[in-house]
């Protein structure tokens, strides 16, 4: 029976069709499917108990599904991307991410052409398994604070790994403490008693004939982490050299080399790709961004429109809470910033692709903008998805606190993305500096990509809305003018907070949280902009541009209502026209109401990757709940074993006291 017919009959637009827009293209959208149901139909990917296991038995079931997917892949002969899905889809970190996110691009990356066909082949195989080891006890954010060094020694042509300090451990890297045999490690480079700068090097770890450390290695796990089940199926680690010798060709030397005689050769490749890595896998984060988002809406929309409290007259049903204005105002703009993420991370991708074959033929004038806009949108849309499971949880009322509401595990395994890959206040002030930098050269230099609005910035400074009507909110030039007025104007007036300090330094620090809120309305524009901008494409299908025309100005009609403050203060909007906003808002959500199951069935999730009761596709949540509840391992028995010893004692005592 599905409990949610009714709702899906409401919608106006071709479902079918809005899942070939959700997934970019009809290719994409099959081979995703076909991964979602190999995976749900298979029971080694069973995941309803994880939150009940032990670490040691949770890491064993790790392990043994990511054997069995790799025997998939072999034997099925997936392809890259099918890979991705199917990983995906088997809903569960694991040290093969780290190895197949990290460690492979990293050596792509930054590795020589020789470097590349010795140890590609390998990895590829995963004859090897290998991590990303950057990150230490004492530093993360400040990767050229990193302590552990790679002295060279030239009498045997030989580094020496070596930690010299306890805050030089290396510390979270995934896939470390128990699993990888290699890691690309970031040290100090140290040739003939001289710094020169962080690079990663390959080292090994573990033998590959029983996996034990090799000598001068100590490895292990750095303990349990937030949550039960979630991100615990990952061992992340702890690693000390001392005075490891790994041979000169184990340095990663894109960009520089050293030689054999201890000289250092700069290729002309700027240093900042040492930290190419980071770009590649912030712009995967911003894609993950939107499918964790996407799968707590979807939970949250079905269980809404489940869900009955009040308003029943004459005996009829109680109203559905999905009708209440405020559950509509808290849901649909998530549900819209759900497709924005989509939409912007598929531009963020194509932006990626293309500096990367640059970056390959060594043009590197991209590089720049490609780590303001992937460092931003990181920090943007994992800040706001962390943000919106949790209030996809409280939507859910109290069962969304229930592990089976799918919620709990969802938010334990998501909010470590607004930390790791740069926590993302780090990331933003990022973004100030390039942002600043881009304003104090407007002199000279033409600002273009996503800051080719600076440009136009004497017009925007002066110019005010011309909206009249909330209906005139409803143009997508009087949006975008509003988001560009509002980010022009802020950096500007920041840039010239900032020429009032002498030191430009000083200036940074004391003015950081003006420049964090700069850079987030740098960001919002991107993905308004990248919004409206998909919208211009040919999107096939009946009613499916119309929905998500409405989406997208849900998403900047509650953006600009929520940040009102920044575009009354910089003038751009009267009081008047930012209420005309949020009357449209209201509008719009009411436009969203009969579409919104049909919407989040569009992200075409199976009940298997969803993992919720409450959000099923038929709507049986009662009966499921219910049955569930019965499953617990507390519930095995009538008396629970520990009452006889611990607790009857103490009801003896009462009833001898009674009677006293
Ligand atoms: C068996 C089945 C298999 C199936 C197959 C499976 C397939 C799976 C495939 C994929 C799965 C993917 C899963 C991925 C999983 C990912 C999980 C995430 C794990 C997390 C990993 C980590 O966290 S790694 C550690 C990350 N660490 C950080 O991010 C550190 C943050 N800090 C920094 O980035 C930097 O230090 C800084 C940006 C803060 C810079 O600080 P500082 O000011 O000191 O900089 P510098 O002086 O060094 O340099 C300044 C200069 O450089 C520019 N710049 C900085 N960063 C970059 C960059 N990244 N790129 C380019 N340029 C950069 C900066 O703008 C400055 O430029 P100027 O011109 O000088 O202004
Ligand atoms: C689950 C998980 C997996 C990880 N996996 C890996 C991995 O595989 N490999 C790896 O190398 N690392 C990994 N990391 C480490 C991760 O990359 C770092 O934790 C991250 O980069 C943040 O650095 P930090 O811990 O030093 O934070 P800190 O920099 O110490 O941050 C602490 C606080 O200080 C603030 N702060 C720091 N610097 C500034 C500044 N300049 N201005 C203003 N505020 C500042 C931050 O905003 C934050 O609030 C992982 C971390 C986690 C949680």
């Amino acid at each position: 029976m599905d409990y949610l017919s009714d709702e899906r009959k409401k919608s106006d637009f071709d479902v079918e069709a809005m899942k070939v827009a959700w997934a970019g293209s009809i290719q994409e959208f099959q081979l995703s499917d076909r991964m979602a149901k190999l995976v749900a139909n298979d029971p080694v990917f069973e995941k309803f108990t994880r939150p009940m296991l032990g670490r040691k038995e949770l890491l064993k079931n790790t392990l043994r599904k990511s054997a069995h997917a790799w025997k998939l892949i072999i034997d099925l002969r997936l392809s890259e991307e099918e890979a991705k899905w199917l990983r995906l889809y088997v809903d569960e970190p694991a040290y093969t991410d780290l190895h197949w996110g990290m460690f492979i691009p990293a050596i792509e990356g930054q590795g020589t052409e020789e470097q590349k066909k010795k140890w590609l082949p390998l990895a590829k195989k995963m004859q090897i398994i290998g991590c990303y080891a950057q990150t230490e006890l004492g530093h993360g954010s400040n990767v050229q604070g990193l302590e552990t060094t790679a002295t060279f020694d030239t009498r045997t042509d030989e580094f020496i790994m070596h930690s010299p300090t306890l805050t030089s451990s290396k510390w979270w890297p995934g896939g470390l403490g128990k699993l990888s045999t290699h890691a690309v490690v970031y040290a100090r480079l140290i040739v003939g008693g001289q710094f020169h700068g962080v690079h990663g090097f390959i080292v090994q770890l573990r033998s590959l004939e029983d996996h034990s450390p090799l000598p001068g290695i100590t490895v292990g796990d750095i303990g349990l982490k937030f949550g039960n089940g979630a991100y615990n199926t990952m061992d992340n680690g702890v690693l000390r050299f001392d005075h490891v010798r790994i041979p000169r060709n184990q340095m990663l030397m894109r960009v520089s080399q050293v030689t054999k005689e201890g000289k250092i050769m700069q290729s002309d490749v700027p240093r900042q790709l040492i930290y190419g890595t980071m770009v590649y896998v912030r712009q995967t984060i911003v894609a993950d961004a939107s499918k964790a988002l996407s799968r707590a809406v979807c939970i949250a929309t079905r269980y809404s429109a489940v869900r009955r409290q009040f308003g029943s007259r004459d005996g009829g049903p109680e109203t559905q809470v999905i009708d209440y204005k405020t559950q509509q105002s808290r849901l649909f703009p998530l549900l819209a910033s759900a497709y924005a993420f989509r939409f912007v991370s598929e531009w963020l991708k194509s932006l990626y692709l293309d500096v990367k074959q640059r970056l390959e033929a060594n043009e590197f004038s991209t590089l720049p903008e490609a780590h303001a806009c992937t460092a931003g949108l990181k920090s943007l849309t994992t800040t706001a998805t962390a943000d919106g499971i949790e209030e996809c949880r409280k939507l859910c009322g109290g069962h969304g606190y229930l592990v089976s509401s799918g919620l709990p595990e969802l938010f334990a395994v998501y909010i470590p993305a607004c930390t790791y890959e740069g926590d993302n206040v780090v990331l933003m002030l990022q973004v100030a500096r390039f942002l600043v930098k881009t304003v104090s050269e407007l002199g000279h230099k033409k600002p273009v990509g996503t800051t080719a609005y600076m440009g136009r910035v004497a017009s925007l400074m002066q110019k005010n809305s011309a909206v009249q009507t909330a209906e005139g909110w409803l143009n997508p030039g009087a949006v975008v003018e509003a988001f560009e007025s509002r980010a022009a104007r802020m950096a500007v007036r920041c840039a010239q907070e900032l020429a009032k300090f002498g030191n430009p330094e000083e200036g940074f620090a004391e003015l950081a949280v003006d420049l964090v809120e700069v850079a987030v309305s740098h960001c919002q524009l991107i993905v308004v902009t990248k919004f409206f901008e998909k919208l211009q494409q040919d999107i096939p299908g009946k009613g499916v541009k119309e929905s998500l025309e409405v989406l997208c100005y849900v998403y900047a009609l509650f953006l600009l209502h929520k940040h009102q403050g920044d575009f009354l203060a910089t003038g751009y909007l009267t009081p008047k026209q930012a209420s005309l906003a949020n009357a449209q808002l209201r509008t719009l959500y009411s436009k969203v109401r009969p579409n919104a199951i049909a919407l989040v069935d569009s992200f075409s999730y199976t009940d298997h990757y969803l993992g919720s009761i409450l959000g099923r596709y038929d709507g049986n949540v009662y009966p499921k709940l219910y049955e569930a509840a019965w499953e617990d391992p507390l519930n095995d028995s009538d008396v629970i074993d520990g009452f006889h010893q611990y607790v009857q004692p103490i009801l003896k005592q009462r009833l001898h006291s009674a009677k006293l």
